[in-house]
């Protein structure tokens, strides 16, 4: 396991982030919440920056706070804030990196500014926000680590930019052993490029499950009182009345279809799914 952390709880005033989560090799996991959800505060906990109320956050099978510099050079960050001042130029970041990470890929770092035109002589502070996501991913990606760790990466970005982002980290993922957990506040982002979504709510963890799952397997009944009477209920998670009778979340809707075949099923989307788990009522 790269990261563990179990039975986690972290507190600030009346928000509590409360976390279990187990990151293998080779998975692209995905953190999805909305702004203060507590995305931030998870990555700095697996960083060991900020260390738990209770219970513990491993890395690579050791306590994050207590993580020895070998071991931080195989992990690559990327937070909305650099943390390289903006008066300084891509050309002046390179002898700094190379002084931090003696994994430095020097050659492969510029070629990838060259080849996504990130000029390497002009200041930061002039660069656009696509600019700098994307210097911010090259410079994660840049020192040969075997974890990454990426709040938002893609925030702001267009379209394009953002897949030649996935592009480059789905390019990373082809060396057998690594792994990624990047953080969206929009599911659409990061619903076709992960593994295993996390969904967090107000510092809980609402959801943990496959992707192909959610997509495969997660969907709405939608039926009027009569067909309710009639339903097999095992399966049905949260209900919300809707103008025709009832919409049921159910994470087992092919057996509906195959037991049901009268009632209809709707595919939903990631983010159906998660406003029903939030806001949808218990059965
Ligand atoms: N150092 C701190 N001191 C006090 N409160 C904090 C601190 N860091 C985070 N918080 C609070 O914890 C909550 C979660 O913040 P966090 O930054 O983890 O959310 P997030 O999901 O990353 O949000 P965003 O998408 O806006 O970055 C917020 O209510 C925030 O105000």
């Amino acid at each position: 396991m790269l990261v563990q952390l179990d039975h986690v709880r972290k507190t600030y005033g009346s928000f509590t982030l409360e976390l279990n989560m187990q990151i293998p090799e080779n998975q692209i996991i995905g953190l999805i919440g909305a702004n203060g959800a507590g995305k931030s505060t998870t990555f700095k906990l697996m960083l060991g920056l900020i260390r738990p109320d209770q219970g513990s956050v491993e890395i690579f099978g050791r306590n994050a706070a207590d993580l020895g510099a070998e071991e931080k050079q195989e992990i690559g960050a990327v937070f909305s804030d650099s943390g390289f001042s903006e008066y300084l130029k891509v050309q002046q970041l390179i002898p700094v990196m190379s002084r931090f990470y003696p994994d430095f890929q020097e050659k492969e770092f510029r070629e990838r500014c060259e080849r996504f035109q990130i000029p390497l002589n002009k200041q930061i502070k002039e660069f656009s926000t696509g600019m700098k996501a994307k210097l911010n991913v090259f410079l994660a990606l840049s020192h040969g680590s075997r974890l990454l760790l990426l709040d938002e990466p893609t925030a702001g970005l267009d379209v394009v930019a953002r897949e030649e982002i996935l592009d480059l980290l789905r390019e990373y993922m082809e060396i057998p052993g690594r792994s990624i957990v990047i953080s969206s506040h929009i599911s659409g982002d990061l619903e076709h490029f992960c593994d295993d979504l996390y969904m967090i709510y107000e510092g809980k963890i609402v959801l943990h499950e496959e992707t192909d799952r959610i997509l495969e397997e997660y969907g709405f009944l939608k039926v009027s009182d009569q067909e309710y009477e009639a339903l097999d209920k095992e399966y049905l998670l949260r209900v919300r009345k809707e103008p025709f009778g009832y919409s049921y979340l159910t994470d087992q809707k092919n057996y509906y279809l195959e037991n049901h075949p009268g009632i209809v099923v709707e595919k939903g989307s990631v983010d159906e799914v998660i406003s029903m788990l939030v806001k949808g009522e218990r059965l």
